[in-house]
């Protein structure tokens, strides 16, 4: 699906499928858990999944002839940190803006994790006062605008690097990447579980596997607590990158299978529920997961196999696609275990 798209090379290659037999056990064993490793995926900063949809964007940065790649996110954000690795990796300058997304209770929320690494990275960070959105934001305009007026030629990614017009192809990659290893495996997976913010990774998925009509097998766990605008947005960019790889599939609103319930209280903080998910997937797995995205779609994951939703037998794939790195941002939360 990919053919004609160049790809440079930031992961390791095919990341790993494994089953998570105590978890599958823990949960009544009538439904079969894997996850695949996105968040093993390359040596740059941690890795996940950006890196992924990032082989297919920077291309386009060199080709430009940009010196400074420009992004955003939360103060804790995984994507800028793996931008910042991207651009130390290639040789290219780096600005990001750093929103206040996340209400927080740990005072070093702003000196550890992530951002930090970025820092560590020679990223040029930039702290904003300005709340969580999805959307392109006047703050990241303006760092493009200050990159030109001191002489450089900046790149721009958006948050998530969702919305950028290659954004959804390493997904697509993902979903092809599944379908060699079930050959391998000599089964099909059921359900695929990701988590959904900006959306190009779902929409990625969606399209993908549109190949051999599961898309709606794709399910979704929002954990951006704005799941209109998510939806709309995994939709549009799904679309989009169907015409792109000339999917000839019309994809439509119910194709994007967003469920609604484990994103709570609010963006970038982790319910109680969370906080459990998060403990028991580390206890029964050593898989660490985060409290912003990944504790939120395994949440949601347990609690759906709690509720029966998916058939006994079937065969569900997890995609972590990383996160742990904020972990140290949310001390407090875990300051009992
Ligand atoms: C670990 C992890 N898991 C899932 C997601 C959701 O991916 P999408 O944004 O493609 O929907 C992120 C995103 N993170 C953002 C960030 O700024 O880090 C884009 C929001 C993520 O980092």
């Amino acid at each position: 699906m990919l053919e004609g798209f160049e790809r440079y090379p930031l992961t390791f290659g095919p990341t790993y499928i494994e089953k998570l037999e105590k978890l599958s056990a823990h949960l009544g064993g009538k439904v079969e858990l894997y996850a695949k490793r996105e968040d093993c995926n390359s040596g740059l900063a941690y890795g996940g999944n950006k890196l992924r949809k990032l082989e297919y964007i920077i291309p386009d940065a060199i080709a430009s002839n940009a010196d400074t790649l420009v992004s955003i996110g939360g103060v804790q954000s995984n994507h800028t940190r793996m931008v910042a690795a991207v651009a130390a990796k290639i040789g290219m300058k780096c600005r990001l803006v750093q929103e206040s997304w996340v209400p927080h209770e740990d005072a070093v929320y702003d000196r550890v994790g992530n951002i930090m690494l970025s820092r560590i990275m020679g990223a040029d960070v930039q702290l904003v006062d300005e709340g969580f959105d999805i959307g392109i934001r006047h703050s990241w305009e303006e760092a493009i605008e200050d990159v030109k007026a001191k002489g450089g030629k900046p790149y721009a990614i958006p948050a998530g690097a969702s919305v950028h017009k290659f954004g959804g192809l390493g997904y697509v990659g993902f979903a092809e990447e599944v379908r060699a290893q079930e050959k391998e495996l000599g089964f099909a997976f059921d359900y695929i579980v990701v988590c959904t913010v900006t959306g190009s990774t779902h929409a990625g998925m969606l399209v993908g596997f549109a190949k051999d009509d599961r898309q709606r097998r794709v399910i979704g766990i929002d954990a951006s607590f704005t799941p209109a605008q998510t939806k709309a947005q995994v939709l549009e960019i799904a679309q989009n990158t169907a015409k792109l790889v000339k999917l000839g599939k019309d994809l439509v609103e119910d194709d994007v299978v967003l469920i609604e319930d484990y994103a709570y209280p609010v963006y970038g903080v982790p319910s109680e529920e969370t906080k459990d998910a998060i403990r028991l997937c580390a206890r029964l797995e050593g898989m660490i997961t985060d409290p912003v995205y990944e504790g939120k779609s395994m949440q949601g994951m347990i609690d759906l196999v709690q509720k029966g939703y998916f058939p006994e037998g079937s065969k569900v794939l997890y995609a972590h696609l990383g996160g742990a790195p904020a972990l140290n941002g949310y001390g407090y939360a875990f300051r009992n275990g």
